[in-house]
């Protein structure tokens, strides 16, 4: 089997190298925020790395990532901040790690969400997607460790999973640096509104739940109009999350 590792976005125009600077912890006065979040051990660490020049810590154990990390890099004369964050299975989860990806995700307000998704396992992977997508408009899929997928002979349809997700799809081996320029291209044309992402969101919600929903999520908006998601925050009221329940309480999210 042939594995297909065709450039995610096949219009787009061609990286510029000169354009590019690794600013390492340079973060101040920024155009973007880019925020890398996946499942544990996909290679954000490593994508950071090669896109700030920093070096932060990379591997199972101990370089495993448990608080978030700022870098930054300028392309094409705008400035991005990227923020590393630790793996995570679900932005329902509890661990505290876990915790301060979710919070960044939801209250951050990253201008774009980079999702590294690890290609040899992708379809375990894709639960954490879906859930991000439900939150963000702007996302890019880092589909990472594609040297992997190659070994193991799978073979993954870049261009219909970008179809299906509604969201570009950038094929990446970051540990060989491969595909990093498309993965900064795509980024920048997210982040200037040039690549308009349609992300999948799960429709048919029932009448009475979607009712309840639109209610709630008004309550909340006018309660704390720096929350850019209520609907998603409504959802999780609904359910009983108590981890929500007691940041809406605390406001320990502004
Ligand atoms: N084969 C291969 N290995 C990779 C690739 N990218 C990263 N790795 C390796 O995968 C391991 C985990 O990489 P990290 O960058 O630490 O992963 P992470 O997502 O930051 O991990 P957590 O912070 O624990 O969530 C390291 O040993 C990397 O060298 C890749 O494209 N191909
Ligand atoms: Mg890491």
């Amino acid at each position: 089997m042939e594995v297909k590792a065709k450039s995610a976005c096949e219009t787009c125009s061609h990286f510029n190298a000169e354009g590019l600077k690794r600013l390492g912890v340079n973060t101040t006065e920024v155009d973007f925020v880019v925020a890398l979040a996946g499942n544990p051990n996909t290679g954000k660490s490593t994508v950071f790395n090669a896109l700030t020049g920093l070096r932060q810590h990379t591997g199972n154990w101990p370089g495993k990532t448990v608080t978030r990390a700022e870098g930054a890099f300028e392309y094409n004369k705008e400035k991005y901040k990227l923020v590393d964050l630790p793996g995570t299975y679900s932005l329902l989860s509890t661990s505290e790690d876990e915790e301060v990806a979710r919070n960044f995700i939801l209250f951050g307000k990253p201008d774009v969400t980079v999702i590294v998704v690890d290609a040899s396992r992708l379809e375990r992977n894709l639960n954490l997607v879906l859930q991000i997508l439900e939150i963000t408009d702007r996302a890019v899929l880092c589909l990472n460790l594609m040297d992997e997928a190659e070994r193991n002979h799978i073979e993954i349809d870049t261009r219909t999973l970008a179809r299906y997700l509604g969201i570009p799809v950038v094929p990446t081996s970051a540990r060989y640096d491969k595909g990093i320029p498309e993965l900064i291209q795509t980024i920048s044309e997210v982040a200037n509104g040039k690549i308009i992402c349609k992300p999948h969101r799960i429709k048919n919600i029932p009448k009475n739940i979607e009712n309840a929903v639109q209610k709630l999520s008004l309550e909340i908006k006018k309660e704390y109009p720096e929350i850019a998601n209520s609907r998603w925050i409504a959802f999780r009221l609904l359910e009983g999350d108590e981890h929500i329940i007691e940041l809406l309480r605390t406001g320990e999210f502004v």
